[in-house]
């Protein structure tokens, strides 16, 4: 964009990830708007660096703003750009995502613009897309039995509560399984049904490898999703999920989905909070999760790629 800087020196430890109708994010002053170039290619979209004026300091912090689908929605699930989304994000220096995403509710009691915090995730993706940093010599295993940050979930769920009882006009349910599907096709009726007999709360096709990128990287990752449909598993009872549908929901529930995130970036602008979103808890795990090759056995790109994404761990 005309007149906006293309460079940021300082380092930025929150990112949003913005999903289906969320492109941009108003009301925050836009401060920069970066090409990040990384091994892995270029990300989804260039990435906006925004200023949040912290209600506890006064002070603005910096807030790194991503369109998972690009700018305008021309990429689909499979062909996001998640690692080079990842990896531009941590070498911004963010160590916390916030993603949002539009799902499909699998639960009689998540209603249409309902908001889910969920705690786990059921991959049903079909390994087509990349989904990890560590191959082509470079091995490593990291942990994911809980796929999302529990401390981060904490602070998410707090600020969504409290949105419930400003007006009423937000439900949020604090914990759900997450199916992510490959798509870009609904599910089937026969599928839907599987997931609920799974104890499948929503269903999305963006979640992963999202989260297991973010794990790698040693960001702190929570998605929070916005009930948009009921897929197609009530059959007689309701209408099966369609994109006008969900872009519906979307575009009528945006004012509660920026208020969701102004609360939640409030909060993690607290002093309190600053080794949280810092990652410090996380810092220094790929170091060894991720040095299991021996020196003589590494393959060299994949070696360089990873230099570049942990300068310092690999040495
Ligand atoms: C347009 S309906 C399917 C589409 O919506 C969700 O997108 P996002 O997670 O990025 O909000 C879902 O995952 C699908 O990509
Ligand atoms: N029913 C559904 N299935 C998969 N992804 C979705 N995103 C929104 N609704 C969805």
């Amino acid at each position: 964009m005309a007149g906006v800087p293309s460079k940021y020196d300082e380092p930025v430890s929150i990112a949003v990830i913005g999903g289906t109708g969320i492109q941009a994010l108003s009301g925050f002053t836009l401060v920069a708007t970066l090409d990040v170039k990384t091994p892995w290619g270029s990300p989804s979209s260039p990435i906006s660096i925004l200023h949040h004026l912290s209600p506890s300091t006064g002070k603005p912090i910096p807030i790194a703003f991503l369109s998972r689908h690009g700018l305008h929605h021309e990429l689909a699930p499979h062909e996001v750009k998640n690692q080079a989304n990842i990896a531009a994000l941590r070498s911004l220096g963010v160590r916390t995502i916030i993603a949002f995403s539009a799902v499909g509710s699998l639960r009689e009691e998540i209603r249409p613009r309902d908001f889910v915090v969920p705690d786990q995730v059921i991959d049903r993706t079909k390994g087509i897309r990349p989904f990890t940093f560590f191959e082509g010599g470079m091995v490593g295993h990291v942990g994911f039995g809980d796929p999302f940050d529990t401390k981060l979930a904490k602070i998410v769920n707090k600020c969504g509560h409290a949105l419930e009882g400003e007006n009423g006009a937000v439900t949020l349910h604090d914990k759900g399984t997450l199916i992510c599907m490959e798509g870009p096709q609904f599910s089937t009726r026969a599928e839907s049904h599987m997931y609920r007999s799974w104890g499948g709360s929503v269903i999305n096709m963006s979640a992963l490898p999202e989260a297991k990128l973010a794990r790698e990287a040693e960001i702190a990752y929570q998605m929070i999703c916005m009930a948009t449909d009921y897929d197609c598993w009530r059959g007689e009872a309701g209408e099966d999920v369609n994109v006008e549908m969900v872009m519906g929901h979307m575009k009528a529930n945006a004012e509660n989905a920026k208020r969701f995130v102004g609360a939640v970036l409030d909060e993690l602008s607290k002093e309190e909070h600053d080794e949280q979103v810092k990652g410090k808890h996380l810092e220094g795990q790929m170091k060894f999760a991720g040095g299991i090759t021996a020196k003589e056995g590494r393959g060299k790109e994949a070696e360089d790629k990873l230099k570049w994404l942990f300068p310092g761990y690999f040495e």
